[in-house]
């Protein structure tokens, strides 16, 4: 689904070569400042390399038009956006943005319980905690109904059980519909628990010229 060759960025990003395979849970793990985010901003080319280039099934991703890529490969950033509105609205804008129908309030009520969001979809978005906002980032995203999700710390802010829940619900979305997720994540037992693969920054960034597939 993707390849990397060659790859530099900056002083930050030095990949000879990485392969990602479609239809898995992939955890990026590493240590702080190691480039996670920055290498997960490629794949939607929110970052573009200053060398060497990345693939998406077999084209070069430059090549492609950024705002229909990043409906098919959409991110959840480290902080997660609220927009102005209610939380109806926060979850129906990505839907918005990528030109798909809208969903019934009844869908919405059922994607929040899943997330262990209780409010009220006329609820004012701003006056949400900051793990409430995050869910509801989270639900907005995954609406959005992408191939690739690109996930940043999507739980950081969130307690143990709502993390399994949240965890729960969107790694069975996942492989149920056959999508694709690559997911920074601190926590090993994220990882472990619903990871197909782990990538290790400090593996993929090349040392003595070896190469990682
Ligand atoms: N636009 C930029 N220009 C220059 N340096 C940058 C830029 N963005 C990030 N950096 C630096 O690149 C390094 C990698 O940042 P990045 O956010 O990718 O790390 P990370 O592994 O995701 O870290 P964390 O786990 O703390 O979120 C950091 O030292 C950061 O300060």
């Amino acid at each position: 689904m993707f390849l990397i060759r060659n790859l530099k960025y900056k002083d930050i990003l030095d990949i000879k070569k990485l392969t990602i395979e479609s239809g898995n849970i992939i955890c990026l793990f590493g240590a702080s400042g190691s480039g996670k985010s920055t290498l997960l901003k490629m794949f939607n080319v929110m970052l573009t390399p200053d060398e060497g280039e990345i693939n998406y099934k077999d084209t070069a991703i430059t090549a492609l038009d950024p705002v229909q890529l990043r409906k098919e490969v959409v991110m959840l950033g480290q902080d997660p956006i609220v927009f102005e509105g209610t939380v109806r609205d926060n979850l129906l804008i990505g839907l918005r943005f990528s030109g798909k129908n809208e969903v019934e309030d009844q869908q919405l009520i059922s994607l929040m319980k899943k997330l262990h969001l209780n409010k009220e979809l006329e609820e004012d978005a701003s006056n949400l905690s900051g793990g409430e906002q995050q869910r509801l980032a989270f639900g907005r995203v995954v609406l959005m109904d992408a191939t690739v999700y690109l996930m940043d710390e999507p739980t950081s802010a969130l307690d143990q059980d709502t993390e399994t829940a949240v965890m729960d619900y969107f790694t069975e979305f996942i492989k149920k519909n056959e999508k694709t997720a690559i997911m920074v994540t601190h926590s090993k037992e994220i990882a472990d628990r619903y990871s197909d693969r782990m990538i290790y920054m400090d593996e993929i960034l090349t040392k003595a010229g070896e190469s990682y597939e």
